[in-house]
């Protein structure tokens, strides 16, 4: 479903003026419907990687194929149709979110952005998916927990009927309590919706819990 193969970065560090490495020719595959783990030291490119993945930051080298099509290169335009079925779980959710708009409107950008059916019955399916109250679409993303926030982050991508869910340390930033929540609702998703996951987390335990397999980074390589 998703290949990178040799896949190399490298970032301008501003104090030496020098490039560094970030990705070392990294490769990895995830079949269709499988949970892979990603874990490995801060630092090591787990976060980049998976920006590269998502076409959100540009490869030096090496290439990322999405079902057959090598989207390494593609244009934005042609990207479309990967943008919808590949969505990002970040550990900062409410980035996603215009702090101008109210939540429902937020929800429903994305349904017209990629033309799909757009009526209160699927937002609220949605919401009732992630376990949210529909009265959470009337408010400000300033207005709703850490918890929520993910929460309707999680909806907001499953309203575009993903195949595969990259998820960046999704529960990290929220207490324990509402972490093995967020992780168990994740989990009941995936296996309702057969859905992929590469789930980033430096916690073995979640990785255990979540995951079919698990990579491991360091420095920049897949090990
Ligand atoms: N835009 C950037 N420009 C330059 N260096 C960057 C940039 N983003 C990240 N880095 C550096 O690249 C390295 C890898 O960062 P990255 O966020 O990918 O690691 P990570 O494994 O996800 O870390 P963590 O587990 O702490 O989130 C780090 O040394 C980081 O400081």
């Amino acid at each position: 479903m998703l290949e990178a193969v040799e896949v190399s970065k490298k970032y301008w560090d501003r104090s030496s003026g020098r490039q560094y490495d970030v990705l070392q020719s990294c490769s990895l595959q995830i079949a269709a419907g499988e949970a892979v783990g990603m874990m490995g030291p801060s630092g090591c490119g787990k976060s980049t990687l998976a920006r590269v993945l998502l076409r959100l930051l540009p490869t030096d080298s090496g290439r990322i194929i999405f079902q057959t099509q090598d989207v390494t290169q593609l244009s934005q335009k042609q990207l479309k149709p990967f943008r919808q079925q590949v969505q990002f779980i970040s550990q900062r959710p409410e980035s996603f979110f215009d702090p101008l708009l109210k939540l429902g409107a937020s929800l429903r950008e994305p349904l017209q952005i990629f033309d799909l059916p757009d009526s209160s019955e699927i937002i609220e399916a949605a919401l009732a998916t992630v376990k949210l109250s529909p009265a959470l679409l009337d408010r400000y993303p300033h207005q709703v927990s850490g918890g929520e926030v993910q929460r309707l982050s999680i909806a907001r991508a499953l309203l575009l009927k993903p195949k595969l869910l990259i998820l960046d340390e999704p529960t990290s930033m929220l207490d324990i309590s509402v972490q093995a929540q967020i992780l168990q609702l994740l989990k009941n998703i995936r296996r309702q919706e057969q859905m992929a996951f590469l789930f980033i987390s430096h916690d073995k335990a979640v990785i255990n819990y979540m995951c079919d397999r698990q990579l491991y980074m360091q420095e920049g390589r897949i090990t």
